[in-house]
C-alpha cells in the first residue's frame, strides 16, 4: 500500500502503522470525552504500574538513545535522550508525589504530583520541539554530556524549586476546588507544543527520510491527547486520569521504538545489511583474491618462466662467449654510420692479439686502423664492402695488416652487411689471421710449380701404393699420360728385369730408413727398357703412419749408354773390339777361380803375329790395321762364345780356353791366321806364335799363366815361328827350346805379302 501523496515515500514503512495507531488512539480518545465520568473502586495501584511503566519507558528511551552506537547517535536523538532521562526523573517524582506514597521532601499531594507532571510533560515538550526543530545531525560521543548534564541541572532546578519553595509555585490544583486556571494554561500551551511538534513532524514527512518521523509523530499526538484528557482531570480516581496515563503511555511506546529503530535497529538493520554487503565484499575480495592469487601465481610462473628465460640467455651468452673467446679469428660487429663514422660495437676478446689494437680503441673508432692498411688493400677491401653493401650481399676478402709485434700478417674476413633503419650499415662478420695458411699456400704453390716443371720424374702414391699424383716429366719419361696410371700400382712401370725380393729390400728399407735410392730398369708405355735413378721416400703423418710414398726418378739410359761405352772402351781393344788387357786380367781371374771350384781345365794362349812388321812398312799402318782386325774375327770365329779372345796390344793376342770341351783348336787357330786376308786390295799373308799354358796348382794366377804362355810364344818364334809350344814347367830352358822346336804344332810356311789375290 502506498502512503499518501502528502509523506514522502521513504517513510512509507512506519507511516500507515502511525496512521492508523493514531486513528484507533483519536477514536479512544473521543470515547473517553464522550463517556460520563466513571470512579472505579480504586485505580491507584493501576495508576502507580501505569506511571512505573511510564518511567520505565522513559528511562528506556534515555538508555537506547544514549546508548546507541556512536556511528548513529544524533544530536537531536542526545537532546531526545537527556529530555527523557528528565522526564524519567520527574515522572518518577511524580509518581512519588502522589497522596498515599512516602513523601519526599513534602508530603505528598495532587497538587505537588501535577506539578512534576506538568514540569515532565513541559520538558518532553520543549524537548520534543527542540529536538525536532533543529537539523538532525551527527553527534561525536563528547558532545552528548553537556545536554545531559543541562537536563539534569534542569531537573535538579525544578525538584528544588516544587519541593523546596513550593509556596512560590503558582497553584495548579486546590483541593475542593479543582485545577487552577495556570494549570489549564499549562496545559493548553503543553497541547499548543505538541501540536507544533505535530505540525513540525507532519511537515517533515513530506521530507526525505532523516528519522523516524511517524514515531515520533504518533507519539507527539498521543502526548498532546493525553494532555488533554489531562485537563478533563477532576481526580486521581477518575477514569481520565488512568486514561491520561494510558495516553502518557503510548507516546513513550512510539518513542522508543521511534528511537529503538532510529538508534538500534535500524543500525543493527544497517549493520546486518553492511554485514552482508560486506560478507559480499569479502565473498568478493576472496574471489577476487583468489583471482589475483591465480594472477599472482600466473605472474610468478610467468616471472619464474622469465628467469628461467633470463637465466639461459644468460648462459647462453656467457656460452657463446666463451666460444666466440676460443674461435681462432675474430668476431665483430661493425657499424658503419650514416654520417660515415665507423667503429665496432661488438668484438671478441682475440682481436687484440689478431690486430695489434686495443680492443677499447676499436670500439670507439677503427680509422686508426684502417689507416695502417697499405693503401692498395685498403682501397680494394673498401670497394669490396661498398660493392657488397649495394648488392647486399656478403664480402670475402683478404687484406695484409701490418701488426705492430708479429709483422705483416695476412687477415681474411667474411662479413654480411645489414642496412639499419636510421641510416647507416651494420656488419656481422669474422676475421682470422690466414698469415699461415697463406704461406702454406704460397708455398703450395711453388710446390706444385716445382712438381709440374722439374725434369725428374715424380710420382706419389698412398699408402697402398696406388699412383695419386704424377707429374708432366713423369708423363714425358714413361709415356704414360696421368689418367691411364692414376689409382694403379707402379708396378706397371716394371720391366721384369728385376727379381721380386729388389722391390722387398727396397720397401724394407723405405720402412726402416724412410728412404731409398739407386738404379731401377723400367720399360716405357712403348716397351723400350730403359734405366732410370730413382730416389723413394715415405711421407708419414703425426703418428709416424706412412700416408704416402714419394719417387722421384731420372732417365739415365743415355748415362747407361756413355758409361757401357766408356766401359767398353775401358776393357776393349779399340780397333778390334776385343777384350784389351784390363778385361783380359778380369776373365783371366774369373776363369781361374772357376776351373778351382769346379775343376775344370783352362789354357790361356799368347799368339803373335809373324810377319806383320813387313805389312805395316810396305802398304802403311791403316792397311796393318785392318789386317789386324780381320785376324780378330777369324780368331773369334774360332773360339767358342764363352771363351775369351783379347788383344795385348801390337800383334799379339790372348785365347783363353776351356778345357774340358774337348781338344783344343790351336790347329786351326794358325790355319786361319796363315789364310791370305784381303785389304784394299791387297792379298797379304801373315803367321802366327802360339804360346801355350794350362792351369795347374802352381800358376793359378794370371801373371803366372799369361807369363807362361808368354814364354812359351817365344819358344814357338825361337823354334821358327808358325807353330804352337806348350809350356813344359818341368823341363829346363834348352829342354823347352828343343822340344818347341819338334813338337810343336807347326804351320805351313808363309807365302808373300802383297800377292795379288786369285
Ligand atoms: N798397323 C799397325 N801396326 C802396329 C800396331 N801396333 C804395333 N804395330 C807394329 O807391329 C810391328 C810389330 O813388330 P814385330 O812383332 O817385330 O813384327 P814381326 O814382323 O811380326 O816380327 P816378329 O814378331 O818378330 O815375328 C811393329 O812394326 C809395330 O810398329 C798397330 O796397332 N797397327
Amino acid at each position: 500500500m502506498m502512503p499518501p501523496a502528502a509523506i514522502h515515500p521513504s517513510h512509507q514503512p512506519e507511516a500507515w502503522f502511525t496512521l492508523i495507531a493514531l486513528a484507533l488512539l483519536a477514536l479512544l480518545w473521543l470515547a473517553l470525552l464522550a463517556l460520563p465520568p466513571i470512579f472505579p473502586p480504586s485505580s491507584l495501584p493501576l495508576q502507580i504500574g501505569l506511571e512505573t511503566l511510564g518511567i520505565v519507558f522513559a528511562t528506556l528511551i534515555f538508555a537506547v538513545a544514549w546508548s546507541a552506537p556512536s556511528a548513529s547517535t544524533s544530536r537531536n536523538a542526545c537532546i531526545l535522550a537527556g529530555t527523557f532521562l528528565g522526564v524519567a526523573l520527574l515522572s518518577f517524582s511524580h509518581l512519588l508525589s502522589l497522596p498515599g506514597m512516602p513523601g519526599i521532601v513534602t508530603p505528598g499531594s495532587f497538587e505537588k504530583a501535577i506539578n512534576f507532571w506538568l514540569a515532565a510533560q513541559l520538558l518532553a515538550a520543549s524537548g520534543l520541539l527542540a529536538a525536532l526543530w533543529l537539523p538532525w545531525q551527527q553527534a561525536s560521543l563528547s558532545q552528548r554530556w553537556p545536554k545531559l548534564l543541562a537536563v539534569l541541572a534542569l531537573v535538579a532546578a525544578i525538584h528544588a524549586w516544587l519541593l523546596w519553595a513550593p509556596h512560590t509555585v503558582p497553584r495548579t490544583y486546590i483541593e475542593g476546588v479543582g485545577p487552577t486556571p495556570v494549570k489549564q494554561a499549562l496545559e493548553a500551551l503543553l497541547v499548543g507544543l505538541y501540536l507544533l511538534v505535530v505540525l513540525r513532524l507532519v511537515w517533515l514527512w513530506r521530507r526525505p527520510r532523516a528519522f523516524n518521523v511517524g514515531g515520533l509523530l504518533g507519539a507527539a499526538a498521543a502526548m498532546a491527547m493525553g494532555v488533554a484528557l489531562f485537563a478533563q482531570y477532576a481526580g486521581a480516581n477518575e477514569l481520565f486520569s488512568v486514561c491520561d496515563h494510558l495516553f502518557h503511555l503510548l507516546p513513550y511506546l512510539f518513542l522508543y521504538r521511534a528511537l529503538f529503530v532510529e538508534t538500534l535497529l535500524t543500525p543493527h538493520q544497517a549493520l546486518q545489511a553492511r554485514t552482508l554487503e560486506l560478507e559480499q565484499a569479502r565473498a568478493n575480495l576472496e574471489r577476487e583474491h583468489l583471482r589475483l592469487q591465480n594472477a599472482l601465481d600466473a605472474s610468478q610462473i610467468e616471472i619464474s618462466e622469465r628467469k628461467q628465460a633470463q637465466a639461459e640467455r644468460e648462459a647462453l651468452t656467457r656460452q657463446l662467449s666463451d666460444l666466440a673467446a676460443n674461435v681462432p679469428g675474430v668476431l665483430f660487429s661493425y657499424l658503419h654510420g650514416p654520417d660515415g663514422g665507423h667503429h665496432c660495437d661488438y668484438l671478441s676478446q682475440r682481436a687484440e692479439a689478431v690486430c695489434g689494437v686495443a680492443r677499447g680503441l676499436l670500439q670507439v673508432d677503427v680509422s686508426h686502423l684502417m689507416a695502417r692498411l697499405r693503401t692498395r688493400d685498403r682501397l680494394r677491401l673498401m670497394r669490396a664492402m661498398a660493392e657488397a653493401e649495394l648488392l647486399g650481399g656478403p664480402v670475402h676478402t683478404t687484406f695484409r695488416l701490418p701488426h705492430p709485434e708479429r709483422g705483416l700478417r695476412w687477415i681474411e674476413i667474411s662479413a654480411q652487411p645489414h642496412h639499419q633503419p636510421g641510416g647507416g650499415v651494420l656488419w656481422h662478420g669474422y676475421a682470422q689471421d690466414v698469415t699461415r695458411a697463406h704461406t702454406d699456400q704460397e708455398w703450395l704453390r711453388l710446390s706444385d710449380k716445382v712438381f709440374e716443371a722439374s725434369q725428374s720424374g715424380i710420382f706419389v702414391t698412398d699408402a697402398r701404393r696406388r699412383l695419386v699424383k704424377v707429374n708432366p716429366a713423369f708423363t714425358e719419361i714413361t709415356g704414360y699420360p696421368p689418367d691411364e696410371v692414376l689409382g694403379r700400382s707402379p708396378k706397371l712401370l716394371g720391366s721384369g728385369q728385376h727379381d721380386p725380393q729388389f722391390f722387398t729390400r727396397m720397401l724394407d728399407t723405405l720402412a726402416q730408413h724412410g728412404r731409398w735410392q739407386g738404379e731401377v730398369w723400367n720399360r716405357r708405355r712403348s716397351g723400350e727398357l730403359y734405366a732410370q735413378w730413382l730416389a723413394a721416400s715415405c711421407i708419414r703423418n703425426e703418428s709416424s703412419e706412412i700416408t704416402h710414398y714419394l719417387a722421384v726418378f731420372t732417365d739415365i739410359s743415355g748415362l747407361k749408354a756413355h758409361e757401357q761405352q766408356l766401359d767398353h772402351l775401358a776393357n776393349h781393344d779399340m780397333l778390334t773390339g776385343l777384350p784389351n788387357r784390363r778385361l783380359l786380367r778380369d776373365r783371366l781371374q774369373q776363369a781361374i777361380a772357376y776351373s778351382q771350384r769346379n775343376g775344370s781345365g783352362l789354357a790361356v794362349a799368347v799368339l803373335d803375329l809373324d810377319g806383320f812388321k813387313p805389312v805395316n812398312d810396305a802398304h802403311g799402318h791403316a792397311v796393318g790395321d785392318k789386317l789386324l782386325a780381320e785376324v780378330a774375327l777369324r780368331l773369334r770365329e774360332v773360339v767358342r762364345a764363352d771363351e775369351t779372345v783379347a788383344r795385348l796390344g801390337g800383334d799379339e793376342f790372348v785365347l783363353l780356353f776351356r778345357e774340358n770341351h774337348g781338344p783344343l783348336p790351336l790347329e786351326r787357330v794358325l790355319q786361319t791366321v796363315q789364310e791370305p786376308i784381303w785389304v784394299n786390295g791387297l792379298s797379304l799373308r801373315v803367321g802366327a806364335s802360339v804360346g801355350l799354358s794350362r792351369l795347374r796348382a802352381d800358376n793359378a794366377s794370371v801373371e803366372q799363366l799369361l807369363q807362361e804362355a808368354d814364354q812359351a810364344m817365344y819358344q814357338a818364334k825361337s823354334a821358327g815361328r808358325n807353330r804352337c809350344v806348350t809350356y813344359n814347367p818341368s823341363a829346363s830352358k834348352q829342354e823347352r827350346a828343343e822340344a818347341a822346336a819338334g813338337a810343336a804344332t807347326r804351320a805351313p810356311a808363309l807365302p808373300h805379302n802383297g800377292e795379288t789375290p786369285p
